[in-house]
């Protein structure tokens, strides 16, 4: 490869980019403020593709990237530079219909120097790009400057509190101040690694669990912009990492963790403003429930009341517990609220059986034969109430996988059905057999026309035992409670995010598109048909990336 060729890109080829003795000559640059002319033999450059077409020097993020690529799954390995971005070669073909970008947020950067960080949630937010145009796909990463990331870097140690990172005080007064600082919110992290959505008035937002940590960015640069700071006054910390956008509204749950509850919320396109809909006040509990996700149907809200609560003790802590910021309370039981989203109002408070989930898939209305509605169904990737998967996900076990001890706790498809004729009891059953997709559930996603509809088909990330970590793409065919299972050895893919094809009528007419990191360090793009689930091409990307969360579609203008 050509590693200084600054030309025009080729159809496939990757943009030149040499990886030669990246780490020690960007150490070098770094130290130098990334300031330096292009030389032969040894800088990462980046030629960006059309239509920036200029040359990118790209610093890396370490000195040690290499040694811990030989030690682990690229998967689990940091990502070893800030920013690529070029053309890559298709194997395949990828439908000409399919004009848009892929964007994928993760925690892609678990350590600071020589300090390793404990837990995936704990990594600096790596943003990637697939980009389709008329047949072509362009790639690229970069790290989201969130305020987190930049005083990691300017300080070269953690300086906010992260999932379960915090900040290493020099003294008890250092200590005592930044649990001042907690409750303001100032010594939260504003590291947006968790999703990203595009807002209805075209704004395209990464998020967290916290709420300063909403990062608008450029879908196309991949930049960070700025912070989307909300205009309301309904203060708290924390929301759902998962809201629900359409192209009409922003749905979210604030947790209330001083009277234990939820405020849910609703921001419209084009403003900065939450309003509230309605509040639920926890049934059960010293404090609301974590909600990573909720679920809506056309008409109602699902506020899920899980046992494992946020704890405020937890929060203050020098040390993770193994629940982290949460403890599980059993105790206080497992409960399902239904707010009407026109109203505000409750219209269904039920207990349910004891459950864990991070990710709701959908929910809808079931109707009577006279159009009556007579239940809520809602379907989660649900852990069989075991909170283990929580520790399960520290990065030292991801990374001591051997290939044969089978460490992945058992999931499923969850199955809530909540009755609205005010029965105190709601039931929670398995969509379908588990060992049809291996006893692994997470990551998913449905075709977005079906949001809040009864809906047949979701795609997720099973398992292929033995394994520590859900290692396939699955359909779910929810009607004939059948998975179709795609695996490759050894490689881990991220959640197959589901394109529907423009004028399409069929639920699954589209694309599924993940990113895969490979045993031997390496990664791809994938393109999976909707319908058949076999694969429709796929582009090798310069270097594996690590494992990523949740994305979205940005369609073209
Ligand atoms: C994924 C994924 C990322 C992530 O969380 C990241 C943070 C910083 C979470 C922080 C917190 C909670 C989970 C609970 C309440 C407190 C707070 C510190 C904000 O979680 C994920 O699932
Ligand atoms: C990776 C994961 C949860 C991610 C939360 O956003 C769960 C995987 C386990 O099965
Ligand atoms: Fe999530």
């Amino acid at each position: 490869m050509d590693s200084l060729s600054l030309s025009g890109i080729c159809r496939h080829q990757f943009s030149p980019i040499t990886m030669l003795n990246f780490n020690q000559s960007n150490h070098r640059m770094e130290k130098a403020g990334f300031v330096r002319k292009p030389e032969k033999g040894g800088l990462t450059i980046t030629q960006v593709a059309s239509p920036l077409r200029r040359p990118v020097i790209v610093p890396s993020l370490d000195n040690e990237t290499v040694d811990r690529r030989d030690r682990n799954h690229v998967a689990w390995t940091s990502v070893r530079q800030e920013r690529w971005e070029g053309e890559l070669v298709v194997q395949g073909e990828i439908p000409l219909w399919l004009e848009g970008t892929y964007l994928r947020n993760g925690p892609g950067l678990w350590h600071i120097e020589d300090y390793n960080f404990r837990h995936l949630f704990d990594g600096y937010a790596t943003l990637v790009k697939l980009q389709f145009e008329n047949g072509r796909l362009i790639a690229g990463h970069r790290q989201i400057e969130s305020e987190a990331y930049k005083a990691a870097r300017k300080n070269k140690k953690v300086c906010f509190r992260e999932f379960s990172e915090v900040p290493k005080y020099e003294n008890f007064m250092a200590y005592v101040g930044d649990i001042a600082n907690l409750f303001s919110g100032a010594s939260l992290t504003d590291n947006a690694n968790t999703g990203v959505v595009k807002l209805g008035d075209g704004r395209v937002v990464c998020l967290t669990e916290t709420q300063k940590g909403s990062l608008v960015i450029d879908p196309n640069s991949l930049e960070t912009l700025g912070r989307l700071e909300y205009s309301d006054s309904l203060g708290g910390l924390i929301h759902s990492a998962h809201p629900i956008v359409t192209d009409a509204e922003f749905l979210t749950l604030l947790p209330d963790l001083v009277n234990p509850g939820y405020l849910v919320v609703r921001m419209e396109p084009g403003t900065n403003e939450r309003k509230v809909i309605g509040r639920v006040n926890c049934r059960n509990g010293p404090a609301p429930g974590w909600v990573h996700s909720f679920p809506v149907t056309e008409h109602y809200v699902v506020v899920p009341e899980m046992p494992l609560r946020y704890c405020a003790q937890n929060l203050l802590r020098a040390e993770p517990t193994p629940l982290y910021k949460f403890e599980w309370h059993p105790e206080s039981k497992a409960f399902l609220h239904v707010m009407c989203k026109a109203s505000g109002k409750i219209v269904a408070s039920v207990e349910v059986p004891l459950f864990v989930t991070f990710h709701f898939i959908n929910a809808y209305e079931e109707e009577d034969e006279d159009g009556r509605v007579t239940a809520i169904i809602a379907d989660c990737c649900e852990h069989n109430a075991d909170t283990t998967i929580l520790d399960q996900l520290r990065l030292q076990n991801l990374r001591s996988f051997n290939g044969k001890d089978d460490l992945l706790p058992d999931a499923r498809v969850g199955r809530f059905t909540i009755p609205l004729d005010g029965s105190p009891y709601g039931k929670l059953e398995s969509a379908l057999e588990p060992d049809e997709h291996g006893r692994g559930m997470d990551m998913c996603s449905i075709n977005p026309t079906k949001l809040g509809k009864k809906y047949r088909y979701a795609y997720a990330c099973g398992a292929q035992r033995p394994c520590h970590f859900p290692n396939t793409l699955t359909k779910l065919d929810l009607l004939k409670k059948k998975a179709k299972n795609w695996h490759e050895a050894g490689a881990v893919p991220s959640e197959p995010f589901f394109v529907a094809r423009p004028g399409a009528t069929e639920e699954d007419d589209g694309v599924v598109i993940s990113l895969i990191s490979e045993k031997n360090g390496n990664g791809y793009a994938l393109l999976l048909d909707g319908s058949t689930f076999e694969e429709i091409a796929r582009a090798k990307l310069p270097y594996g990336l690590p494992y990523g969360l949740h994305g979205c579609w940005v369609p073209k203008e």
